[in-house]
């Protein structure tokens, strides 16, 4: 069995960072000490070497994930070892880590990255959820965390078939919820949009679908695989066709060409990691405060704020500056807490040394 890996996302930027004897393989699946990895020439479970364990051991950032690129080494003893994780495109990163892990293997000794080397980041939300109507503060919260990644968000209004009228209506205040953002209405059901969502996956580039439980993103899958249970698609060189062997459920090739990642870990995300891609996704209001009249308004009450008139004349809706006021709590408490983290690392560092240079004193004659 051989694979044409261009089908899974590799290209020569990737392969200048291939190092010498190396093959190069995609993780679909991490176990503990391992990875199930689709190369060239098959599928292998391939344990980890000992740069790996050792880099791993101080920072669990330079552990395999799911959708990494891996370089292969052949050992004498007839096996495949994961010699080394090539650079990360992009991340989804819990934990308090700084974007350099993106590209390095760097973090502060917590982080664990979920999925990598996404380039599109679906936020499907659901039109109707229950009673409810989408939740615009979800939208921002997740495409926060898709910017947060370095993939591209795009808005998928699930369940558009829910509705009858006002749909546009619904998308004109998603638009407005996110700024920048392609946003398209889909029925799973009814297929309306499923093809528009299948043409971002276009040059084999990977997704995820972030979303509340109920949007929907089990049965897009489903659709974006043609109606087929997506448990085994695999691509096999030549004629680029999907065929049925083991299966590989976090990472999903699909048949009309692209990759989706699905695994527990994203699926649970969304209530941490927003970082920087808070000041993005409210760039309409970062913009409207850079015309404040004091650099460090809290537009609150303070005179000539550009915030306060744009919410009074209507421009910018209360429910935004809200939700923006909340996301940057939760950034900056994320933050604080990534630098106690860090300070008490710090801290026992110090105790270690000096405990050290204690003892090396005592014993000195
Ligand atoms: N009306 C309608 N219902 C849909 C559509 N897509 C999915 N559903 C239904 O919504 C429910 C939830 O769909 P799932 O695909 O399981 O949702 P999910 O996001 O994967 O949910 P979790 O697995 O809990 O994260 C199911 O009963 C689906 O049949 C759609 O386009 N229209
Ligand atoms: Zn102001």
């Amino acid at each position: 069995m051989s694979y044409d890996l261009s089908l899974l996302g590799w290209n020569d930027l990737r392969a200048a960072d291939l190092p010498t004897d190396t093959v190069p393989a995609r993780v679909s699946r991490v176990d503990r000490g391992a990875a199930e990895v689709i190369a060239a020439d098959g599928q292998h479970h391939a344990k980890y070497g000992a740069r790996v364990r050792r880099a791993s051991a101080t920072d669990p950032v330079a552990l395999p994930c799911v959708g990494d690129w891996a370089a292969l080494r052949w050992l004498p003893e007839g096996r495949y070892e994961l010699d080394e994780v090539l650079p990360r495109s992009t991340a989804f990163v819990r934990g308090g880590v700084s974007r350099d892990s993106v590209g390095g293997l760097s973090g502060d000794g917590q982080g664990q990255v979920l999925a990598a080397n996404v380039d599109v980041v679906f936020v499907a939300e659901p039109s109707m959820h229950a009673a409810d109507f989408a939740d615009l503060g979800r939208i921002e919260r997740l495409v926060a965390l898709a910017w947060e990644s370095g993939g591209t968000p795009v808005v998928l209004v699930t369940k558009s078939d829910l509705f009858d009228d006002g749909l546009d209506d619904l998308l004109a205040d998603v638009r407005t919820a996110a700024p920048g953002v392609a946003v398209h209405a889909v029925s799973s059901l009814l297929g309306d949009g499923v093809e528009l969502a299948a043409g971002y996956l276009g040059g084999s580039r990977t997704a995820v679908i972030l979303g509340p439980s109920g949007a929907g993103k089990s049965t897009l899958v489903n659709a974006l695989a043609v109606g087929e249970v997506m448990e085994t698609q695999q691509v096999r060189a030549g004629d680029g066709r999907g065929r049925h062997t083991t299966a590989h459920r976090e990472l999903i090739l699909l048949p009309g060409g692209g990759l989706v990642i699905d695994t527990p870990g994203i699926r649970r995300i969304g209530l941490y990691d927003i970082g920087e891609g808070v000041d993005r996704v409210f760039a309409d209001i970062e913009e409207l405060a850079q015309r404040c009249r004091f650099g460090d308004c809290g537009h609150t009450s303070e005179p000539e704020c550009a915030v306060l008139t744009a919410l009074e004349s209507g421009e910018l809706p209360e429910r935004r500056l809200e939700s923006w006021r909340k996301l940057q709590r939760e950034a900056a408490w994320m933050a604080s807490r990534t630098d106690a983290r860090l300070r008490k690392e710090q801290q026992n560092k110090w105790k270690v040394i000096t405990k050290e240079m204690r003892r090396s004193g005592r014993n000195r004659p």
